[in-house]
C-alpha cells in the first residue's frame, strides 16, 4: 500500500534564517508602516528598538502572520508567508504577545493559558504539563488559580508571556513584554530570555534600551519602517557620541544612530 505523504513531512526542516525579510512592505491602515525592510534573524534574542510609530508592532504582526505583507518577501521558519498557503502548521510554531493582548476576565490564569494551548492545537496529553511549566517560568505558580480580572497589570503581562511560550515556539514575538513589570520581575524576565535564546528566535519590541543591553544577543533598530542598524549591544554602545543624549552608553548609542540616520549620515 502506498502511504500518502503530507507537504509538512517533506518540507525542508533546515533553513538559513528563522526570519528572513527582503524589501518587506506591510500596510497599517493607509500607511505603509514597514517600507522596504531587509532583515535576517536566527536563533537568539533580538531587541527591536525604534521611536513611536517606527513600525515595530506592524512588523511583529506580519511575522505572527496576522497581517499579510503588501510587497517584498517574508519567510518564517523557511516558509514564505506572503502566498495563500495554509499557515496553520507555521502558526503552531509561533508564540506572540501582542501589545494589547485580549483575555477573558473571568478565566483563571491556568484556564487562559490552557485555552491558548488548545488554540495552538497542542497534543492533549502535553497540555497540562506545558501549561504548568509556562506558568512557573513567568513566576505565577501561586496565582495559577486566580481569575485574570484580579491580577495587577504586570501580572497580566506575565500571563501574556506564559501564553506566548506555552507551545515552546521556535519563533517568539514579544511586543513590549516588560511594560508594567517591577524591577525584580524584569530581572527574572531577562533570565528567561537568556534561557530561551539557546534554541528560539525571540524578537522583543521594547522602549527600554537597558533591557536590550542586558538580555539581547542582537539589536535591531527600526525607523520609518526601515532597518537603521543591526548588531550586538556592544556595537550600539560603541556608536555613542561622547556627550549625546542618554543616561548610558547604550542609550547614547541609540540616540546617535537615530540622529545619523535622520540626517542621512548613516
Ligand atoms: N490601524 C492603523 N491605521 C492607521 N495607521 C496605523 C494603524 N496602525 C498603525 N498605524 C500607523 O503605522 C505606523 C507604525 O505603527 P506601529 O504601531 O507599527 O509603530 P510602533 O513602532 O510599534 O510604535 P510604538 O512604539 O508607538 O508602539 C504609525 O505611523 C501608526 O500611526
Amino acid at each position: 500500500m502506498v502511504r500518502s505523504v503530507s507537504a509538512g513531512e517533506t518540507a525542508p526542516t533546515t533553513y538559513a534564517w528563522a526570519v528572513h525579510a527582503q524589501q518587506l512592505r506591510v500596510r497599517a491602515g493607509r500607511r505603509m508602516a514597514v517600507d522596504g525592510l531587509d532583515l535576517a534573524l536566527g536563533e537568539g534574542v533580538h531587541g527591536l528598538l525604534g521611536p513611536n510609530g517606527a513600525g515595530k508592532t506592524t512588523l511583529m504582526r506580519a511575522l505572527a502572520t496576522v497581517l499579510r505583507p503588501a510587497g517584498g518577501t517574508l519567510s518564517v521558519l523557511g516558509q514564505r508567508v506572503n502566498g495563500r498557503l495554509d499557515l496553520r502548521r507555521l502558526r503552531q510554531q509561533i508564540g506572540y504577545l501582542p501589545q494589547d493582548f485580549g483575555f477573558y476576565r473571568r478565566f483563571r490564569v491556568r484556564e487562559f493559558v490552557e485555552y491558548i494551548a488548545w488554540l495552538k492545537q497542542m497534543p492533549a496529553r502535553d497540555v497540562p504539563g506545558a501549561v504548568q511549566r509556562a506558568i512557573d517560568r513567568v513566576g505565577l505558580t501561586d496565582r495559577a488559580e486566580h481569575r485574570m480580572r484580579t491580577l495587577s497589570g504586570g501580572m497580566r503581562r506575565r500571563v501574556g508571556v506564559a501564553q506566548a511560550i506555552v507551545n515552546d515556539p521556535r519563533v517568539l514575538l514579544l511586543d513590549e513584554p516588560t511594560a508594567g513589570l517591577d524591577p525584580d520581575q524584569r530581572l527574572q524576565f531577562r533570565a528567561l530570555l537568556r534561557e530561551l535564546a539557546a534554541d528560539t528566535c525571540v524578537l522583543v519590541a521594547t522602549h527600554l534600551v537597558e533591557d536590550v543591553a542586558a538580555a539581547c544577543t542582537d539589536v535591531v533598530l527600526l525607523d520609518e519602517g526601515r532597518l537603521v542598524f543591526q548588531g550586538v549591544p556592544a556595537d550600539l554602545a560603541a556608536a555613542a557620541g561622547g556627550d549625546g543624549p542618554g543616561d548610558s552608553p547604550t542609550e547614547r548609542g541609540y540616540s546617535e544612530l537615530m540622529r545619523r540616520h535622520r540626517e542621512g549620515l548613516a
